[in-house]
């Protein structure tokens, strides 16, 4: 069994090439929506291409008219002209106390350059007629120069750049596309790729009548989540339907979708152990290599990989998912997802070739398989008051239930939480409170923001816990020192009451000369305890739930205890200089504190 990661990168390396061959493609939705562009395109005249008032008013010109901020109360000017957006004019003001009346987006006449709204004026505006300024004697008002008005190419300069190679179009890139001035542009050919379902008890959507009831099938679930995505992705699709448990069926449908110019089939089903798991057989006859077969990963291990090595199909790809619903939704996030995107020419732009990954808390405690890591489906939002991203389980996780990809309220699931393998953990769970890395598979929502600064500031410590937390955190500065000293200042933070925690680094793992390591707040934590050294092992165990990583040269340890619920804590600010892996941990370990004593708050009140 091979990692996901190691998967990806297979797959990247093996799927063909994005059409080279491009086409011209017109500017519209219905044609250029979800494409991705071969070229850069570059804005031909600039936008807007004239002179454009921002306001409905009245033009002036400041040789004419003098500074807008001379107007005065009273001062009154003839209508030469009315000019409303889309209407072509190319007046210049001429000489005398004449104005134009201008409309938001009308073009502002040569020579004007600024536009004074209508709201200050009093009058009907109609041409030949006057309007003064309204308001009360002696009143001034300033108005900077070129106030009101748009230049040409202040959105988009002449030759600026609209769109960008290996980019996908989506709704706001259309309307930039449509700035350049041009009416067609280059984009890869789209990319086809077959789907198929198989199984002799898969039945189509709507096939069958009552008279079918009782019988030993199912709907089929997998061909139009799988056609779906790809469309969701851009892709062109040939759906290949429902191919039983049988070679020929399934060789003939494969060799159709090739003939037919797929790059690449996904199948799911009989990917697995089972008498009639046909696929990695039936791709080996059509002389396909299997890359992978197994994936060390829950759900989706029996995902199958091949690539077509000979013959006129040579390069064209397989990709056999389980079929298990959800085995197949996970494995074609991870995996043919990011295919496609390649095979269609996008560049991802968000560094990666796999989907976003944040780092994600979890929101309850999940039993972990022994064996496999687990992608486990979750909701994430933003937790303003934690900054942080929060995961919360979509509920069971059982590889053929596709509910699991939808939260309880209906909410889209939008993460996979990467969770270790239970046997990599010292109870076989992973806990509520801990954080994991999620890959984003939706919008992410939440965001609640809270007012305030960060609070964080501390030299020598990189990033910090975002806006709010002040209330929630205390930098305590560094105290080198001796035992003694590190408990004097933990105690003087401790008495001054509402301390949910405190995170103590420390330098090294023995101790250090001179400072407190690791083995001296073991000690340590004995002693405040009242416990005097007596039975500290034992104490730590309950006590202090987590060493992360950590040693010498600078990094950092943290240790967080916990007890009766309370988060108690310990730290030493002996070497951890701010920098370094051990740093990112601790700050983690922060947010988990913060997270736990806030619920923790709730819950006593
Ligand atoms: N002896 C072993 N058995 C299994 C193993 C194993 O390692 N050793 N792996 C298990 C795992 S994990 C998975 S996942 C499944 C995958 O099996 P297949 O890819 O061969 O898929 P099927 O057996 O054809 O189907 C599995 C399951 O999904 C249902 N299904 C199939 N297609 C659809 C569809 N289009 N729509 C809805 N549901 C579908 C099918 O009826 C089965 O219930 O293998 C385990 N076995
Ligand atoms: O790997 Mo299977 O996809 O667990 O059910």
């Amino acid at each position: 069994m091979i990692s996901v990661s190691s998967a990806l990168s297979i797959v990247l390396k093996t799927v063909p090439p994005p059409i080279l061959s491009t086409e011209s493609v017109p500017i519209s939705a219905s044609t250029l929506l979800n494409r991705v562009l071969s070229e850069d395109v570059v804005c031909k005249e600039g936008y807007p291409r004239y002179k454009v008032s921002i306001v409905d008013g009245y033009a002036f010109s400041t040789d004419v008219h003098g500074d807008p901020e001379n107007f005065k109360v009273g001062d009154e000017w003839i209508v030469m002209g009315r000019i409303r957006a889309g209407q072509c004019v190319g007046s210049v003001v001429e000489k005398g106390r004449g104005c134009y009346y201008v409309t938001t987006g009308g073009r502002v006449p040569e020579g004007c350059d600024y536009v004074v709204p209508v709201e200050i004026f009093k009058g009907t505006g109609e041409v030949g007629t006057s309007v003064c300024v309204d308001g009360e004697e002696g009143y001034y008002f300033k108005l900077p120069k070129n106030k009101n008005v748009r230049l040409p190419g202040c959105d988009v300069e002449k030759g600026g750049r609209v769109g960008w190679k290996g980019q996908k179009v989506e709704g706001n890139n259309l309307g930039l596309l449509a700035m350049s001035g041009r009416r067609e542009v280059e984009c890869f050919k789209m990319v086809t790729i077959g789907v198929m379902s198989t199984g002799n008890e898969i039945r189509d959507v709507g096939e069958g009548g009552e008279e079918d009831e009782g019988g030993d099938w199912i709907y089929d679930a997998n061909r139009p989540m799988m056609i779906g995505c790809l469309m969701e992705l851009g892709a062109l699709v040939m759906d290949l339907g429902i191919a039983k448990d049988d070679v020929k069926d399934l060789e003939g449908r494969l060799l159709k979708a090739f003939s037919g110019g797929c790059a690449a089939v996904v199948t799911t089903g009989g990917a697995s152990m089972g008498d009639r798991d046909y696929m990695e057989r039936v791709i080996t006859n059509l002389g396909g290599s299997v890359l992978f077969g197994r994936l060390m990963m829950k759900p989706g291990k029996p995902t199958t990989f091949a690539k077509i090595e000979a013959g006129e199909h040579r390069g064209k790809c397989v990709f056999a998912l389980p079929g298990n619903p959800c085995s197949a939704w996970v494995t074609g996030k991870l995996l043919l997802s990011p295919a496609v995107r390649a095979m269609q020419g996008l560049v991802e732009r968000d560094g990666g070739g796999g989907d976003g990954g944040v780092e994600c808390m979890l929101d309850g405690d999940v039993r972990l398989d022994a064996d496999r890591p687990e992608y486990h489906r979750v909701r994430v939002n933003w937790e303003g008051s934690m900054g942080c991203y929060v995961g919360r389980s979509t509920g069971v996780q059982r590889s053929s239930r596709l509910l699991s990809t939808v939260g309880a309220e209906g909410e889209n699931g939008n993460g996979l939480l990467l969770l270790p393998r239970g046997k990599d953990t010292e109870d076989g769970w992973a806990r509520k409170g801990e954080v994991f890395q999620c890959i984003l598979t939706g919008r992410v929502g939440g965001g609640r923001r809270q007012e305030g600064g960060s609070g964080m500031e501390r030299e020598g410590v990189r990033g910090g816990l975002g806006e709010g937390k002040e209330e929630a955190v205390r930098i305590l500065g560094g105290c080198k020192g001796d035992r003694r000293a590190v408990k004097d200042a933990i105690w003087k933070v401790w008495g001054e009451g509402g301390v949910s925690g405190v995170v103590l680094t420390v330098c090294d793992l023995g101790d250090v000369e001179g400072g407190l390591g690791a083995a001296g707040v073991r000690d340590w934590c004995g002693e405040i305890r009242g416990e005097g050294g007596r039975n500290t092992e034992a104490y730590l165990g309950g006590v202090v739930r987590k060493w992360l990583g950590g040693a010498d040269g600078g990094c950092v340890d943290v240790a967080v205890g916990e007890e009766e619920g309370r988060v108690e804590v310990r730290l030493d600010f002996g070497g951890g200089g701010g920098e370094g892996e051990g740093m990112e941990g601790m700050w983690r370990e922060i947010k988990r504190i913060i997270k736990r004593a806030g619920r923790e708050r709730r819950n006593l009140g």
